[in-house]
């Protein structure tokens, strides 16, 4: 049986699931790939946190420099952040070994970097874990997509805020309690801010950007809003309505080299709509190509098991798999995935208190102004209405005269995206207009 030696940083969530899937399957490892992988040393920042696994003293260091004496042939970067995971990085693919790292924010910021280096050094960079967790997506898109030309992937992309979503939404738990349980099943991010403000699924978008249209998008150019304002009022709205909230991530190249557009945003789908069942802690991954039509992706995109079996797989997979081909980037034109649709969802709290009877009023002043009221949803709770209004025609110069024309001082006001069916496109024939109204 070959032996590979292999060095491991980090023992937190993933860390500590590699380790123990190394263990308990073992034999279906050996027995598939020939090799026992063998881990020789345990980076981690302090040597006195209690672990979640035993017979590990003996390997951990907080030295960097005592990994690099150890004679291994594959490092395992499960610490997170950018520095100092890219410079151990760098000196590991330098000094031959290959690399394997869940690690999004370093790999949507510096991958080229990484994957050039990796390749100028003859050795791999395998970063499966970085994107939807257990799901294979990134085998999938380099391996076994290469002849497609794709034009739009779509998805769900973080599993904390998916969580949270799900917990507000169909058991009614608030949003911090969500959180929490989130950060201890182990999904959220060391900070959890990059979860929940949209900055996780972007650092995995612009990775999937990288790999479907060959262009390097600077995250900071992706437009992005993550989930602290979503509401439970405002989900109980959407889904009296028809439609459930995700935090969609979405790119679209218009054209061979043509213009893109992405972004990451709370986003309204009909609930008929495959990703609008994609709950908890599971992602999806939706992948438009000329020959392929549509393929949906879906698994549990967060947590130690999950996450454990992408970057074990990517172990198993490191003699196997051929090297990504790096392909020279091209400056893309970049605009925001909302733009070109015009349908929202306006979702208002007042306390003034609104009746449906004045709905047939605004809808005229609104047509007069070019925007088109579908549907709507009134609720009063304590003296609040609550009113959800889904719309064609919306612009942004309109928003200000549009919401002047409700007749009533908003308290709270939010503007979401909509993905949209037939009926509600612009043009199309309207199936429904009747409001919901409840009370
Ligand atoms: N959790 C998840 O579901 C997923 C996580 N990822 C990614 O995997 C990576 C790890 O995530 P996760 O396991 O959740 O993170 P954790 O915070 O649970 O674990 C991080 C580990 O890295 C160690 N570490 C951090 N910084 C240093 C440092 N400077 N020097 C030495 N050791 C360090 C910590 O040491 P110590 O224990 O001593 O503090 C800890 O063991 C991140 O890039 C994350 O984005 C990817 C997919 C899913
Ligand atoms: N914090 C991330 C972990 C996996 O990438 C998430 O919740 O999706």
């Amino acid at each position: 049986m070959e032996q590979v030696q292999v060095a491991l940083l980090g023992l937190g969530t993933v860390g500590t699931g590699v380790w123990k899937m190394l263990v308990s399957n073992q034999d279906v490892i050996a027995r598939r790939t020939g090799r026992f992988f063998n881990i020789q040393t345990i980076l981690v920042r302090d040597l006195k946190k209690k672990r979640k696994v035993s017979g590990i003293e003996h390997l951990l260091t907080n030295d960097f420099e005592d990994v690099m004496k150890k004679d291994v042939q594959v490092i395992i970067e499960a610490m997170g952040g950018i520095e100092p995971a890219r410079t151990y990085i760098k000196r590991a693919i330098e000094k031959g070994c290959h690399v394997i790292t869940a690690n999004k924010e370093l790999m949507a910021v510096h991958g080229v970097e990484l994957e050039r280096l990796a390749g100028q050094n003859g050795v791999q960079l395998f970063y499966e874990a970085s994107v939807g967790g257990g799901i294979p997506v990134i085998g999938t898109l380099q391996h076994f997509l290469k002849a497609n030309r794709i034009h739009k992937i779509s998805g769900i992309l973080n599993g904390t805020t998916n969580y949270i979503l799900t917990q507000m939404d169909l058991y009614h738990r608030d949003f911090s309690e969500a959180l929490k349980d989130a950060q201890e099943k182990g999904y959220a991010e060391a900070d959890p801010t990059a979860d929940v403000e949209g900055h996780d699924p972007v650092r995995k978008l612009a990775i999937l950007i990288r790999l479907v249209f060959d262009v390097h998008i600077p995250v900071e150019e992706i437009p992005c809003k993550g989930i602290t304002d979503v509401t439970a009022a405002e989900l109980q709205c959407a889904r009296s309505l028809g439609y459930a909230v995700k935090l969609l991530a979405q790119a679209e190249q218009y054209g061979e080299n043509g213009p893109i557009s992405c972004s990451v945003h709370p986003t309204l789908l009909p609930l008929s709509h495959p990703l609008a069942s994609v709950h908890d802690v599971y992602n999806a991954i939706h992948i438009e190509g000329d020959q392929i039509q549509d393929l949906t992706l879906v698994g549990q995109g967060a947590g130690e098991q999950p996450t454990a079996s992408a970057v074990v797989e990517d172990l198993c997979n490191l003699e196997r798999l051929p090297s990504a081909k790096l392909l020279p980037s091209v400056e893309p034109l970049l605009f925001s995935a909302g733009e070109n649709s015009c349908t929202r969802f306006v979702f208002v709290q007042t306390d003034e208190p609104l009746s449906d009877r004045e709905l047939p009023a605004l809808k005229d002043r609104w047509e007069a102004l070019g925007v088109s009221l579908k549907q709507w949803h009134l609720s009063v709770e304590n003296g609040e209405s609550r009113l959800g209004l889904l719309v064609t025609g919306w612009e942004k110069a309109l928003e200000e005269v549009a919401l002047s024309k409700l007749g009533a001082e908003i308290k709270r006001l939010v503007i979401r995206p909509v993905v949209t069916v037939n009926a509600l496109s612009a043009g199309e024939e309207v199936k429904s207009e009747v409001g919901v109204v409840s009370n």
